[in-house]
């Protein structure tokens, strides 16, 4: 039973967050400039080894070997106005077809050997028994193959006509995101992303960039899967609406309004990897608005953070600006799930092995000492 209390948890859990350890940063800078290359020849990696440190308190072993992708699913009343292209069904077939890696995320992960949290906060339609698992970790202790069962509802109401989902239901949202980053924790994972399946949650989520940042809707509304100018006109006057609607709510209140399951619990999560100091990768659009709504709520937050790639949906930039980030990369993606996760998490292992592994010139000299290591066959 959610009640005042768990609304005071999420305040305490927030509140837990740490700064990053300035120390350890300025350690790490100093490391990146004696190493031997010309100083900052490493670019944006260095920032990454530099930003690792700050988050673990290591300048050095920061490994980030072991990755999970929390990818949370639900449906959302509003597609009722005709704003999706795609038929709604699509979120159940993605949500089941997650647990057989064959989805663009998932094949990605499948590839890398990267585990995947797939729950359901709120998928409409029937997700069959078998599928289903109670727990975010097996007896074992590892991630779960299956779908975890975390369904709130059978999607949310039409925000155009009501709120989206009652205040405790957001709060069971964000409070199931904290859990995930928890049992991701339990399981040693070292990196995580956070990903979304949802027909029509390019709106839920253009809604509450709206109401975040009174950004016109005009400037902030996309085709999402591809919406035709008859959708797309519906659209904005929809998140027109919603925006000053909700402009001075609180988060928690935005997001019961106008958001959904899945950016409730995308939110949550950001906030309590954060609270594990474990790394957190962005993925698209709505991966990037459930950032700036956790950012809302406790801003110490973005220091977790790492921008996978840049979303062609309109509204990315307003959203990273809001979040004083960049992204490491422009593939020309607009797919979400969390697509954007596995090739960042490659770029951020290659920044902590700069640091691990390269010398420093001095470190590095071909003295008649190596000459002998390498005459043995030692090259390493
Ligand atoms: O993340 C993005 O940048 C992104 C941009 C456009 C669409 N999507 C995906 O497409 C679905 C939402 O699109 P829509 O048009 O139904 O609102 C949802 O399942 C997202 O994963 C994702
Ligand atoms: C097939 C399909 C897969 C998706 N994955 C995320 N959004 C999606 C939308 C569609 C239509």
């Amino acid at each position: 039973m959610i009640c005042e209390k768990d609304e005071k948890n999420i305040e305490a859990l927030s509140r837990e967050i740490c700064p990053p350890d300035r120390e350890a940063m300025e350690k790490a800078a100093a490391r990146q400039e004696e190493l031997a290359k010309v100083p900052g020849s490493l670019g944006r990696l260095e920032d990454i080894s530099i930003r690792m440190a700050g988050i673990t308190g290591n300048v050095t072993g920061n490994d980030l070997r072991k990755q999970c992708i929390a990818v949370f699913c639900g449906d959302n009343g509003v597609v009722a106005e005709g704003v999706a292209s795609a038929p709604q069904t699509v979120t159940l077939c993605q949500t089941i077809n997650f647990t057989r890696r064959i989805t663009g995320m998932s094949a990605q992960a499948r590839y890398f050997g990267i585990d995947v949290l797939d729950v359901d906060m709120g998928v409409a339609e029937d997700i069959p028994e078998e599928l289903y698992t109670d727990s975010m970790l097996t007896k074992d202790g590892s991630i779960p193959v299956k779908i975890v069962n975390r369904s709130i509802a059978r999607g949310t109401k039409n925000l155009a006509k009501e709120p989206a989902m009652t205040r405790r239901q957001a709060i069971q949202g964000i409070l199931t995101g904290f859990e995930a980053a928890d049992a991701m924790k339990k399981a040693g994972i070292q990196l995580c992303g956070i990903g979304e399946m949802g027909i029509g949650n390019t709106t839920t989520s253009s809604c509450l960039l709206s109401a975040v940042t009174g950004v016109e809707a005009e400037d902030l509304v996309g085709r999402g899967g591809g919406l035709n100018n008859e959708g797309l006109e519906t659209k904005i006057r929809i998140v027109r609406d919603a925006g000053v609607r909700c402009r001075d709510m609180d988060p928690i209140g935005k997001l019961a309004a106008v958001g959904g399951f899945d950016l409730c619990a995308m939110t949550g999560c950001y906030l309590g990897a954060a609270r594990n100091r474990m790394p957190v990768v962005i993925d698209g659009f709505i991966s990037i608005v459930a950032a700036v709504m956790a950012r809302e709520i406790q801003p110490l937050v973005t220091h977790y953070m790492f921008a996978s790639h840049k979303s062609m949906e309109v509204g990315y930039n307003t959203a990273m600006e809001r979040l004083g980030l960049k992204p490491m990369f422009d593939l020309g993606m607009r797919l979400g799930e969390g697509s954007g996760c596995p090739v960042a998490f490659k770029i951020m292992e290659a920044g902590c092995a700069s640091m691990d592994l390269m010398k420093t010139l001095a470190e590095g000299s071909i003295d008649a000492g190596y000459l002998e290591e390498i005459k043995k066959g030692n090259f390493f």
